[in-house]
């Protein structure tokens, strides 16, 4: 069996939405301190790194994360590549057999430096949810920070997903995967109140 980590590292510097909480770990005690251990404080925005996003992200009545299903973020999923793009629409996806995948990631290739915030990503066209819903798709997860624009302030892809009962990842580390199906594995922390969380993402076949 081989694994991919899929997921962005974390460490000082991270990048993070525009005027977001920087990341920080410290050690808020040390180890000289306690005469046994070392013990870590973190500082992050739930929008850090690899993670997803809950309802309540976007919705103030939305579910929060600790209400999802952790089901919805393991198992079989098809990662797709799908680069050059401003956008991903259904066309993009007529050539795939979605049939039996419950999950679905597209790789766009589009944010080249990660250790910068993207000025602009390929996104989601609002029109994908309804085509994703039709067939069976219950999670999307992407290479980029958002599934909209990045200066959309109506979030009209992340709205149109919630409508149709579509779960989102985002910021997966898709470089070293190729096309295919694998089972994944991306668990959400079981934070009661949040609007999203980091999560460790694999993929294994
Ligand atoms: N909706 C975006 C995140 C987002 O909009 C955001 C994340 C952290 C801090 C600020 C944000 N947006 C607007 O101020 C996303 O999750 O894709
Ligand atoms: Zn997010
Ligand atoms: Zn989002």
């Amino acid at each position: 069996m081989k694994i991919w980590d899929i997921s962005q590292p974390l460490k000082d510097g991270v990048p993070t939405w525009p005027g977001d909480t920087p990341f920080t770990f410290k050690l808020n005690w040390t180890k000289e301190e306690t005469g046994s251990v070392n013990v870590g404080n973190l500082s992050l925005s739930t929008h850090t790194g690899t993670h997803v996003d809950a309802p309540y992200h976007f919705d103030d009545d939305g579910k929060r994360m600790l209400d999802l299903q952790p089901e919805l973020y393991v198992g079989d999923a098809l990662v797709v590549h799908l680069e050059n793009r401003e956008s991903i629409t259904p066309d993009d996806l007529k050539g795939y057999d979605l049939s039996n995948v419950e999950r679905l990631l597209i790789k766009t290739s589009s944010w080249k430096d990660r250790s910068q915030f993207p000025e602009s990503i390929t996104y989601l066209s609002p029109e994908l949810a309804p085509f994703l819903k039709e067939n069976g798709i219950r999670l999307i997860g992407v290479d980029v920070p958002s599934v909209d624009q990045l200066d959309s302030k109506d979030l009209a892809s992340h709205h149109s997903l919630l409508n149709h009962d579509i779960h989102i990842l985002e910021s997966v580390i898709l470089d070293e995967v190729e096309e295919g199906v694998y089972e994944l594995i991306a668990l959400p922390l079981p934070l009661a109140d949040s609007d999203a969380s980091p999560v460790r993402a694999i993929l294994r076949r």
